[in-house]
């Protein structure tokens, strides 16, 4: 397969802290890939280190460049936004346009003003005087005219209310993903990606907790709501975690589950946001859950 990133060993150290500690993955070409994690997790930082913005120990190749040292070169043909939600107010559309043209070698000029007049944008106005709503669909312009093969957003809908985080998911899935192209999207609204996701990372006081793929999520973890009889029989195989649920006991269990499940309760599909929860618990010990 054609591996776009692989990052082996990576730890991020800012001082004493270390915020990433010796994480490996890869991430192959035709991926969305949410990379979650509670505050603090390391997101970011393993971002920056990604684009070659921050120092660290270990080994990052992006399309087969070092961050660290062939960074130019590697942005070519990557794009990083660490906020997509925020334009400078006072420039004019025409002119940021201009200004992309600059800051990307891979930006094409007239992708973007044939996006821009697919929308009711006038190229004349200034960013404060758009609606937030025009100011993603902006945003999605100029995203989906840059010809990179890597996308890493940072919390990309932040501060958007929810027609226009589902406009920018669904312009981006649509516009710039494809079979030779990766995004990573790191991001706290694991219920809005979670359906267009094809892989999920998580992050947990800067370790890896899980990297897999969505369709194989349902295979490693499943749900279980049970009554009171079944407690102690739950409680006895160690589930990964416990929550209550519409007035009900729920379990999730990662490749642990008693065989005899069914007769528990009644089982269910582990929801991206519950199992996030399970493995950013405090306790950093998760016997089952492996990356
Ligand atoms: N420049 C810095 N100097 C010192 N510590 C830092 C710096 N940047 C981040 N950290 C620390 O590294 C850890 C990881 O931070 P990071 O910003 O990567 O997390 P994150 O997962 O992106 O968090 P959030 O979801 O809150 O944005 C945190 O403990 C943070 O305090």
């Amino acid at each position: 397969m054609n591996d776009l990133v692989k990052v082996s060993d990576l730890s991020i150290r800012y001082g004493n802290k270390t915020a990433v500690k010796q994480i490996s993955f890869t991430l192959p070409a035709g991926q969305i890939v949410g990379l979650l994690g509670s505050n603090g997790a390391g997101k970011t930082s393993l971002m920056q280190a990604m684009m070659g913005l921050i120092p660290y120990q270990g080994q990052i190749e992006i399309l087969g460049f070092n961050p660290q040292t062939q960074r130019e070169a590697m942005l070519e043909h990557v794009c990083y936004i660490p906020d997509v939600a925020i334009l400078p107010p006072w420039i004019v559309v025409a002119d940021l346009l201009q200004l992309m043209c600059g800051l990307h070698p891979k930006f094409k000029l007239e992708l973007a003003q044939q996006k821009l007049a697919q929308t009711i944008i006038p190229l004349n106005a200034k960013v404060k005087q758009l609606s937030r709503g025009m100011i993603v669909q902006l945003h999605l312009a100029i995203i989906s005219a840059i010809d990179a093969q890597l996308m890493i957003l940072d919390e990309p809908t932040l501060g958007l209310d929810i027609p226009a985080r589902k406009a920018f998911y669904d312009m981006l899935i649509n516009d710039w993903c494809s079979d030779t192209r990766t995004v990573l999207i790191a991001t706290h609204q694991v219920d809005e990606i979670e359906n267009l996701l094809s892989n999920v990372m998580m992050i947990n006081h800067g370790q890896l907790v899980l990297n897999e793929s969505i369709s194989h999520l349902d295979e490693r973890f499943i749900g279980v709501r049970y009554g009171l009889d079944a407690a102690a029989q739950i409680e006895a195989a160690a589930p990964l975690h416990r929550f209550r649920q519409m007035g009900g006991e729920c379990a999730i269990f990662a490749g642990n589950a008693p065989s005899n499940i069914d007769q528990l309760g009644q089982t269910f599909r582990v929801e991206l946001a519950d199992l996030f929860v399970a493995l950013a618990q405090p306790s950093m010990e998760k016997p089952h859950a492996t990356v």
